[in-house]
């Protein structure tokens, strides 16, 4: 290859994962002044992504496609686009890039599709624009883009509180698998917090998730901590969303399921398997019973 076609190679299409964001516990421990509220949340990201692609070019533009395109707009309120607005108001940095990205994760759904999207766009963008930039910094552009996408940027077994931006990382999780499942029903973040009802000020340190090692032997011992905590979102996001009710009737039936429970804000339901053969075989039996909603399995990290 002469030193032309390298750079022609060198130059090509860049892509990134966004995979979706489980919350496994989410204890909401009081609401700020501002409006927000103080989670303490234990976060997964299984192997169900959307995927991104770039390349270089003068202008920035997005295209949209896969099973969910037809939710989003391509525009500037786009989180893709939006993420590479800040990065460049960041840097000063005056690139373009054309991108790509593929939806195949529901929209407005608890599971961070959009909060993925804007973080895999981040990571994307520094590499393609040979950004040198330290993860503080990447945090810092980040957080004002939602709540979830500081998170996102890990993309890793963490436990997030405050608004999501105090980040730990945790030990890998133990070899499981996850099924979830979406009615299609679109739920608003805003909408389940208001409905939780609680006060500005309230706040009380007792409601955070108990303590642990955070290093689980294997699935069934995970699950067993799990119990143990809860989603504190799920009683509100039932009462805007009663189909919710089904999912999660759906997946508590089936053989090999741990635990069954609501993710951020909903309304996408997940269940725990200690193997992913049993997750595969309960997702091929909901999907068949139940044709018009959406459903996944994957391992539940890795
Ligand atoms: C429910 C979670 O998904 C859990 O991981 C997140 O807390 C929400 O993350 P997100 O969708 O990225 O949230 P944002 O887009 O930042 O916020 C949407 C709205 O949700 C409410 N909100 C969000 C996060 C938070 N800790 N407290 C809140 O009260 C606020 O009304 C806010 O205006
Ligand atoms: N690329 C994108 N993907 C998904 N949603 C996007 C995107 N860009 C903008 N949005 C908007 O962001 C909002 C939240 O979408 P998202 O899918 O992240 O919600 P969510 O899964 O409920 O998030 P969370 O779990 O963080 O509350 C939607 O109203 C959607 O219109």
């Amino acid at each position: 290859m002469n030193a032309t076609m390298d750079a022609v190679a060198n130059i090509g299409l860049l892509t990134e994962t966004a995979r979706a964001k489980l919350n496994l516990a989410l204890h909401v421990v009081g609401r700020r002044h501002d409006g927000y509220h103080d989670l303490d949340t234990v976060v997964a990201f299984p192997t169900v992504s959307d995927t991104l692609s770039a390349e270089p070019s003068r202008t920035l533009s997005l295209e949209v496609e896969g099973p969910f395109a037809a939710a989003l707009d391509a525009g500037a309120d786009n989180l893709v686009i939006r993420a590479a607005e800040a990065l460049r108001a960041a840097t000063g940095c005056r690139e373009g890039a054309a991108i790509r990205l593929v939806k195949r994760l529901p929209v407005a759904s608890g599971i961070g599709g959009g909060s993925a999207d804007a973080a895999a766009a981040l990571r994307m963008l520094t590499r393609l624009w040979n950004l040198d930039l330290e993860d503080e910094a990447l945090s810092a552009i980040a957080g004002p883009l939602g709540a979830d996408v500081p998170m996102c940027l890990h993309s890793e077994p963490l436990r997030a509180r405050g608004t999501g931006h105090d980040i730990e990382r945790l030990p890998a999780l133990p070899d499981a698998a996850v099924v979830l499942v979406n009615s299609r029903a679109m739920l608003a973040t805003p909408a389940v917090f208001r409905t939780l009802g609680l006060a500005a000020g309230d706040r009380d340190e007792a409601r955070a998730v108990p303590d642990h090692s955070f290093a689980w032997r294997d699935a069934a011992d995970l699950a067993a901590w799990l119990m143990e905590t809860r989603n504190d979102l799920e009683p509100p996001a039932r009462r805007l969303e009663p189909s919710i009710d089904g999912v999660l009737a759906a997946l508590n039936a089936m053989p090999g399921a741990l635990l069954a429970r609501l993710s951020g804000s909903g309304a996408t339901c997940f269940a725990v398997f200690a193997d992913l053969g049993e997750a595969r075989h309960a997702a091929a039996k909901i999907a068949d019973a139940r044709p018009e909603w959406w459903v996944e399995s994957a391992p539940l990290s890795g």
